[in-house]
């Protein structure tokens, strides 16, 4: 038994580390089939031994049993919405805003990423273990899809790293799950060819994939993640206060240099997110991925641009469930698919 214990961790290693390569970072090292061939020996050698299956084990990908129905999660800290801008006036007026409000006319610092159109997340990682995963739901309770998210290739059932050195006891990531448009076709296709449902658009065909109670068909459905800001982070018994002396002995206070460490941790990051050093900077970068959003790999719906200093960020505090430290700022309504 301690034999197949051993040769379980050794594939259990080599299979996260090879799914991190082939699906974040987009750099296999080794073929398809030696993948294959190491995934075959894990899952029979669980089969032979049940009671050595863990749900860090990259076999979870495949799916599990069916659910009857999903229990519902309460978030530590809430999953709030963003206020939306629609043109440059406006934006214009949300800086001056945060300019009054933090009593400042020195430049400010914005991250800045596309608005992907999919479904808010919050993923909890603890001793570095994906242990639940949810839905935004109504920003304070969400419902309990972990086994769904578990089949999502890019998302690491396992942060890489250190506890105590790289990573808390808990933390927690929030981000977009999301169907790329070309698995969004290919659905369809085969939906319509089965007389099955047909998604009207990508964002539906996501939320409908993460809705459903067998993961087995959750892992069929190719969704994506990526990682847009921390949630709560901190050890097992604090209320639910962030220790925020805690955070920012192990994350930075820049929000882009926060998701670029979430990135090292090992879960994927949009990669047109920026750091632009003024306000100034972001109506280019609106315009920016405007051009450049039909050729996308996924759907989105405008451009996220958050105050990047994460102490502005607390000034300025929330107004009901937004922020005032960041806005979506929206692109004009696509003319509608006609299927
Ligand atoms: C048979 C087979 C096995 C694996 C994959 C895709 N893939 C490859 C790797 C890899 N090369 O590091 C890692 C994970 C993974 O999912 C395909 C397309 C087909």
């Amino acid at each position: 038994l301690e034999q197949s214990r051993l040769r379980i961790e050794e594939l259990k290693q080599l299979l996260n580390k090879y799914n991190h390569q082939y699906y974040v970072l987009d750099e296999p090292t080794v073929p398809d089939v030696e993948y294959d061939r190491l995934m075959q020996a894990l899952i029979s050698i669980e089969e032979a031994n049940p009671e050595l299956k863990t749900i860090d084990s990259p076999s979870q990908k495949v799916g599990g049993q069916a659910l009857k129905a999903f229990s519902q999660v309460r978030h530590q800290l809430p999953m709030l919405s963003l206020d939306n801008v629609f043109d440059l006036a406006d934006f214009q007026a949300f800086v001056k805003r945060i300019k009054d409000r933090l009593a400042t006319n020195d430049k400010i610092r914005f991250c800045a990423e596309p608005k992907l159109d999919g479904l808010a997340v919050s993923l909890r990682y603890e001793d570095g273990v994906l242990v639940q995963a949810a839905t935004r739901g109504d920003g304070s309770v969400g419902e309990n899809i972990t086994e769904n998210i578990r089949t999502i290739k890019s998302i690491p059932l396992k942060l890489i790293g250190e506890l105590g050195k790289d990573f808390p006891h808990v933390v927690e990531v929030r981000g977009e799950v999301f169907m790329p448009k070309a698995s969004f076709d290919s659905l369809n296709e085969q939906a319509k060819k089965r007389g099955e449902k047909v998604f009207a658009n990508p964002r539906n065909a996501a939320a409908g994939s993460l809705r459903q109670l067998d993961s087995k068909i959750t892992a069929k459905r190719n969704l994506a993640f990526y990682a847009y800001s921390l949630g709560f982070v901190g050890e097992y018994n604090s209320d639910t206060e962030q220790a925020s002396d805690l955070i920012q002995s192990f994350f930075s206070n820049s929000h882009y240099q926060r998701l670029c460490q979430i990135k090292a941790l090992g879960l994927p990051m949009c990669p047109e997110v920026r750091l632009l050093e003024s306000e100034h900077d972001c109506e280019a970068f609106y315009q920016d991925i405007l051009q450049k959003r039909d050729s996308l790999s996924y759907e989105i719906d405008g451009t996220v641009l958050k105050v990047d200093d994460i102490a502005q960020q607390a000034i300025l505090g929330f107004v009901a469930r937004a922020p005032r430290w960041a806005t979506a700022y929206k692109f004009p309504a696509q003319e509608e698919l006609t299927l």
